[in-house]
């Protein structure tokens, strides 16, 4: 298998690290910024333009967010490459939706969505099958968590002093407004009752230091209530550890002859 990464943030960056630990590669990491198709000492080609990426790469992975995969999904999909993203709340979005799917039937290529700084999603999605009546997601982040989201329009993040919500809403309406923090809002919706059921509410609170994720759903299954206090990546407080490590996951379970 050969590997290329859109972006070199927080997760493109440990993405990259646990790719070379294991021998993967990556062959090439495209970019928006930074060094122009230029191979480093560590032997990954650094590109700007995805037209330049060489031959022969089997498998992309956007660590890059919504833009990046509505810039490069497409073209990725119609050469035949799969992707994994973890820009997934871009597909609230119906026609970018569209767009990818329909690139992706025509290059014969598969989107797949990792599961990111959430769990559970495995278990919504057979629950869908005998129906579900209602899905909450609640995420809880620390206010320096929020920082650069809508959150700032509502609260005065640096003085905080309890809990609040700064958004109540649907899946969709929370994933197009908040691109860096509610990918994982969009994974629920993906999984279970799609992005117009599934209701969010989106806190911060001075009280916690972890990204906490919940998900608490009623159907013909049952109840189901999970909850996830993530570590946040040293590099970036918005983005969770899981979310990068998930990435790393996706692309292990592609190379795995057996695969959970
Ligand atoms: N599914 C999930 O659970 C989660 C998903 N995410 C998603 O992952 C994204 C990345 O997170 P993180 O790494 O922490 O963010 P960072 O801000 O640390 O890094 C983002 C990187 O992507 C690059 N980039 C942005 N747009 C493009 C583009 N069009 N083409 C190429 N590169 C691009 C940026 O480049 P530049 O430096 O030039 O701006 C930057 O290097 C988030 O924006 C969010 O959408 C994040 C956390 C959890
Ligand atoms: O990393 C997280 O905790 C969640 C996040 O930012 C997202 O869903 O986009």
């Amino acid at each position: 298998m050969k590997i290329g990464l859109i972006g070199g943030g927080a997760i493109g960056c440990y993405v990259a690290a646990e790719l070379a630990a294991r021998g993967l590669g990556p062959e090439a990491v495209l970019t928006r910024s930074g060094p122009e198709d230029a191979r480093g000492s560590d032997g990954v080609l650094r590109l700007r333009r995805l037209e330049d990426l060489p031959e022969g790469i089997t498998l992309m992975v956007d660590c890059a967010g919504h833009a990046a995969l509505a810039e490069h999904g497409a073209a990725i999909l119609e050469r035949g490459i799969d992707l994994i993203t973890v820009s997934l709340g871009a597909l609230a979005d119906p026609a970018l939706a569209e767009r990818l799917s329909a690139a992706a039937e025509r290059g014969g290529a598969q989107l797949h969505l990792a599961s990111g700084a959430i769990g559970a999603l495995d278990a919504l999605a057979a629950a869908r099958v005998g129906g579900l009546a209602s899905v909450t997601y609640v995420g809880r982040k620390p206010p320096r968590g929020w920082q650069g989201s809508p959150a700032e329009e509502k609260l005065d993040l640096a003085r905080l002093d309890q809990a609040a919500t700064h958004f109540e809403g649907s899946a969709r309406e929370a994933a197009q407004r908040y691109p860096k923090n509610a990918n994982v809002a969009a994974a629920v919706a993906f999984a279970g009752i799609g992005f117009d059921a599934t209701q969010v509410r989106l806190v911060a609170d001075p009280g916690v230091t972890e990204n906490i994720h919940e998900i608490h759903a009623e159907g013909a299954f049952g109840t189901l209530s999970f909850r996830i206090n993530g570590k946040p990546l040293p590099d970036n407080p918005r983005s969770s550890a899981l979310a990068a490590m998930s990435a790393v996951a996706a692309i292990e379970r592609r190379c795995a002859p057996i695969t959970i």
